[in-house]
């Protein structure tokens, strides 16, 4: 049985303050079956930490490195998100995949650089507005869930999670209906269960995109999705614990 998990990608938000105010709320809040992540910036990955200490909440990132330490300025290495606490390291977010031209290779050497620390992997994937309307959406999809896990040993594969996040839906208030994420959710599931049906019978697929405390039941209701990657409304502490529920 996969539990649930929901998942705040904070992006480029945040600040000490809104880290405590959400932060505080959250590590203490009890009544969830469901996993919770937060994932704020680099720069309060340390100070989440310590908030989140012994609360089982999961900490993650929203990118590592393609390569270990080393002369990479700017960089940071998957081993020094590890040694601060960090579980979870987002990839492949089509954010990144448009405004850093980050390819399927990238991501995969990503992954493995993930993998290597120890991080779970959370493996964004989804087709653009122009691609759903050319009819494209299983081909976009599907290739960038093979480019990774194709390339990855069956106990590799079971580290990940992969979120379906359909750009059109991203930060856009359009949500896919329920039957529309759980269509591609089992296309996903199906293919990795060509390749290994034990472990895609355990890897959690996560819904994105303009999920709210008001859509999540009826989405995380459908058989193939676990839990959510929630943008916008993971900056609200209560918005954000309310899709916890949704989930538990
Ligand atoms: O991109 C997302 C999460 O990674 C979704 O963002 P929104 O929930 O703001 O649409």
């Amino acid at each position: 049985m996969r539990q649930k998990l929901v998942a705040g990608n904070w992006k480029m938000n945040g600040s000490f303050d809104l880290l405590k105010s959400l932060l505080e709320p959250v590590s203490q809040e009890k009544g969830l079956s469901c996993q919770l992540l937060v994932c704020p910036p680099f720069p309060y990955l340390a100070a989440a930490a310590d908030l989140l200490k012994s609360s089982g909440v999961f900490l993650g990132a929203q990118d590592c490195a393609a390569t270990p330490v080393g002369a990479y300025t700017g960089e940071v290495a998957a081993e020094m998100l590890a040694e601060m606490g960090v579980s979870h390291v987002i990839l492949g977010h089509s954010e990144r995949r448009h405004y850093q031209a980050e390819g399927d290779a990238l991501v995969l050497a990503k992954v493995k650089q993930a993998l290597a620390a120890g991080l779970k992997p959370v493996v964004c994937v989804g087709e653009t507005l122009e691609e759903k309307q050319a009819g494209q959406t299983a081909e976009v999809v599907l290739r960038q869930v093979q480019a990774v896990a194709t390339q990855l040993s069956s106990e590799q594969l079971g580290q990940l999670i992969f979120a379906y996040e359909p750009v059109w839906a991203i930060g856009s208030g359009l949500t896919a209906t329920p039957d529309q994420a759980q269509e591609v959710h089992s296309l996903i599931r199906k293919a990795l269960a060509e390749q290994d049906q034990q472990q895609a019978a355990r890897i959690q697929l996560l819904y994105g995109g303009s999920v709210k405390a008001e859509n999540a039941a009826s989405l995380f209701a459908m058989p193939d999705i676990d839990g959510g990657l929630i943008g916008g409304a993971s900056l609200n502490a209560s918005q954000f614990l309310a899709i916890g529920h949704a989930a538990s």
